[in-house]
């Protein structure tokens, strides 16, 4: 699966090949990971690894390769019916000798593998066949704009980019229809082709329309006791003690010389991840309350989303290049679980990511990559993350050792999965997410007792440390056999797995337990089981929802980082100060939001119309200008608006007059907001404090100067359906339509004339009213028509 296919390989690798292989190289800010061209001896040493991860992590699990080149990657092996050998030596780098290999029973003693009556854990060689031909690729993925809706479902054709989180998201209108526009209105055909871009692809897009009413349970994974997806093979016990099975010996050898970037173990080709099934999933999961809402949590407000990467259209490293700049791609500390995302920095709870991206197949074919989507409680189908070119960054997230020690927790969100941090992560610290009990399984990381243990961490990736976990492993498992562990005083563990030292022998003996994986706590909720009486406690967090309560309101919430952060309220504290304007806030996620209004950095863009927001909730709103909801309505007198706010300030205009606490001293002009009479003021003092850079033009108003600029980015995303004719704004759209309807709504009340736009009606009415505010400079002559001034100059006055 992981093979390194000299096709899939990215072409900025070579041309930085000397770039380490597992080094995050930075191209510009994309990061992106080198092929790993391991040396001859690299090559030895993981193979040894590798024989001995399949001797002592070998499960009688369904261990199928998901492709050939999967088994290549493990290609050093020579499957035969007799024995499984390795090409090189397995003895140097290990420390081992290679004729001398233990296994353990199911009661985990220490015996040796050529015993006979060993029952042994098999490694199944079996390849699968090729599974690209099962896999439906969406080519699109990348184009695939917002505001999709699945509908559906011929999964065939489907790719699941359901970005409906972003879709639903929300504000800022960025329209307007004052004069300002007239020129604007004007200017057509310009650019044409691009501002038909985004209506274009708004057609191409698959519509992925999650319609299921009614809340969903928690998106704890799934605890499937039984593993669903054992194989039977015909297998044999060969003389090392091997179970093989005979008719993968063929693929493998033909594959033997791929290389691979990583050597994945064979539990790479395991179940779906996968969740508890919801029956709707349009509600969003608080990974802290343990609770869904619709919309934000009322408790701890708005996920804080970070989009993928942007990456350009049939990249062949999409998942890669993908990854958000804070993280990182790198060699796991998880035991053989290849790569891992980490975080760079330090990562606050209630950071969104996803949805996790690649091709939606109707089966799970066991890629090792593949998340079960549930539809209105059922299994609908699959996201196989396998291919890089489909999928993003998500796909290299491992499982967690335990759920309770995930820092993400996955959730299906309109289709889409998505993974959440749900308390704090520390810089450098790896990305987990719990798959789900059927993959850990699996994966080996939920062990049945005939399984042998294995170590959870390794603290490094080269195989001299490889070499002392194991010997380590093997010597306590000795140690184990030989003494009773109640009566030792051994006292210390090496440390170099466990970073275990035990002071005394009932701890020891509750270390030993890990090695013997033994997992004597069980949770009574979701029975998942632990070793240690602690982990259980932690893990209890998960259940007992919010343990942390705060003495001054009430506010509860399971993690301690997240009620210190409450605190500061309570204490005014704000550690978080901006030395350019002063603003001070308690949080940094609120400080890093008020940062871009300095930057001018905005992540968030409107990938309908190209407007772009410095915060999520902005887009989310502003979305919603373009799928005309209006979830926002007046009880009182119908309004409905699409943003909380702007209910909210209308609700003002219920609670009387005496709202309107700000008043023009100019006209009279009264409002609820100070912000809006200053803004009102320009009227009187002609300030356009908003300039374009590029011509010139100035306006009152900020959003006028936003749609002024899309003449200079040629953007023309309203199209006419009837006649192609694309405008900058929607507002210019509508009016346009009324041409083809024939609809006037303005009508003048002298002399019955109609007019399709107000501002015809306006400069009509100054034929009634005598006005004439176009003056000439020159000749004091004056025109109730700007554009009639505009000619008199021209015919007149011009030199
Ligand atoms: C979704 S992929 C994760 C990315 C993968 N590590 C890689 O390098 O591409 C899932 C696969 O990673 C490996 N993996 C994930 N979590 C693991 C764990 N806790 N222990 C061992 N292997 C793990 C397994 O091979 C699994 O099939």
């Amino acid at each position: 699966m992981l093979a390194m296919n000299p096709a899939e390989q990215c072409p900025l690798i070579e041309s930085h090949a000397s770039v380490p292989g597992n080094i995050i190289a930075d191209y510009s800010n994309v990061k992106t990971i080198p092929p790993h061209q391991p040396s001859p001896s690299d090559v030895s040493k993981k193979a040894d690894d590798q024989l001995l991860l399949g001797r002592w992590y070998a499960r009688p699990s369904p261990v199928t390769a998901a492709s050939s080149e999967s088994t290549g990657a493990r290609g050093k092996w020579d499957c035969s019916d007799k024995s499984i050998k390795m090409d090189f030596p397995t003895n140097q780098s290990i420390g081992l000798s290679s004729d001398v290999t233990y296994s353990m029973d199911q009661n985990n003693e220490i015996l040796p593998v050529d015993d006979p009556h060993v029952p042994m854990p098999f490694i199944s060689c079996d390849s699968k066949e090729d599974l690209s031909q099962d896999i439906y690729t969406e080519s699109q993925t990348n184009e695939m704009p917002l505001l999709m809706s699945y509908t559906i479902f011929n999964l065939a054709e489907v790719s699941v980019t359901s970005e409906e989180v972003n879709s639903n998201l929300a504000d800022e209108s960025g329209e307007c229809s004052s004069d300002d526009f007239e020129e604007i209105f004007i200017e057509r055909n310009q650019k044409k082709s691009k501002s038909y871009n985004s209506t274009l692809l708004a057609s191409k897009r698959v519509c992925v329309q999650g319609s299921s009413e009614g809340p969903v349970k928690p998106r704890y994974a799934a605890k499937t006791m039984v593993p669903l997806f054992h194989k039977p093979a015909k297998r044999k016990l060969v003389k090392t003690g091997y179970l093989v099975s005979a008719k993968r010996v063929k693929k493998a050898k033909t594959l033997e010389k791929d290389k691979t970037e990583y050597l994945l173990p064979e539990w790479n080709l395991a179940s779906c991840m996968n969740l508890e099934p919801s029956d709707n999933d349009h509600f969003l999961y608080c990974g802290e309350c343990n609770k869904e809402f619709e919309g934000d949590c009322p408790v701890h407000g708005p996920y804080n989303f970070i989009q993928d990467k942007e990456v350009p259209e049939g990249d062949p490293c999409r998942a890669d290049h993908t990854l958000p700049d804070d993280l990182e791609i790198k060699t796991s500390k998880l035991f053989g679980a290849g790569l891992g995302v980490f975080s760079k920095v330090g990562l606050e709870s209630r950071i969104m990511f996803g949805p996790y991206r690649g091709d939606a197949i109707s089966d799970n074919h066991k890629s090792g990559y593949c998340w079960q989507i549930f539809k209105e409680g059922k299994a609908s189908h699959c996201v196989d993350a396998q291919n890089k070119a489909t999928s993003n960054w998500m796909r290299y997230v491992n499982c967690a050792m335990t759920e309770a020690d995930q820092n993400l927790v996955a959730f299906q969100y309109k289709g889409g999965i998505y993974y959440c941090t749900f308390k704090p992560v520390s810089p450098g610290e790896e990305l987990l997410v719990y798959y789900g009990d059927e993959y850990a399984r699996e994966l080996g990381i939920i062990r049945d007792k005939n399984l042998l243990f294995r170590p959870k961490y390794v603290n490094g990736e080269g195989s001299d440390i490889l070499q002392s976990v194991m010997e380590q492993q093997l010597e306590n498992a000795i140690l184990k056999n030989k003494k009773k562990i109640e009566n030792t005083d051994e006292k210390e563990c090496n440390g170099v797995v466990w970073d275990n030292t035990c002071t005394n022998s009932s701890n020891l003996k509750t270390h030993m337990r890990i090695h013997a994986g033994e997992r004597l706590y069980e949770c009574e909720v979701c029975h998942n089981t632990f070793n240690q009486s602690s982990m259980l406690k932690t893990h209890m967090r998960i259940h007992t929802k919010e343990p942390y309560k705060c003495e001054v309101c009430g506010y509860a919430c399971s993690h301690s980082g997240n009620l210190k952060k409450h605190m500061k309220i309570h204490t005014g504290e704000k550690p978080y100060k901006c030395e350019v304007c002063g603003y001070a806030c308690s949080q940094s996620s609120n400080f890093k939001k008020h940062i871009r209004i300095h930057t001018g950095e905005k992540p968030y863009k409107c990938e309908v119309c190209g407007y772009e927001f410095n915060q999520r909730s902005d887009l989310k709103t502003h979305i919603r200008i373009h799928t005309g909801e209006k979830p926002y309505k007046c009880e009182l007198c119908g309004f409905e608006c699409n943003d909380g706010r702007s209910l909210k300030r209308h609700m003002r205009i219920h609670a009387g007059e005496t709202e309107r606490l700000y008043k023009c001293g100019v006209c009279g002009y009264e409002c609820n907001q100070s912000v809006h009479l200053k803004t009102h003021m320009r009227i009187h003092t002609g300030e356009k404090p908003y300039k374009c850079e590029v011509c010139g033009y100035s306006s009152k108003y900020s959003h006028h100067l936003k749609i002024h600029m899309r003449i200079h980015k040629g953007e023309r995303n309203y199209k006419c359906e009837v006649c192609g004719f694309a405008f900058h704004q929607s507002n210019s759209l509508k009016k346009h339509m009324r041409i083809h309807t024939g609809e006037k709504p303005y009508k003048c009340e002298v002399c019955g004339y109609e007019f399709n736009q107000s501002d015809h009606l306006k400069k009509h009415m100054r034929i009634h009213t005598g006005e004439k505010p176009y003056k000439c400079e020159v000749c004091g002559y004056e025109f109730n028509r700007r554009d009639y001034l505009k000619r008199h100059m021209r015919r007149i006055h011009a030199d």
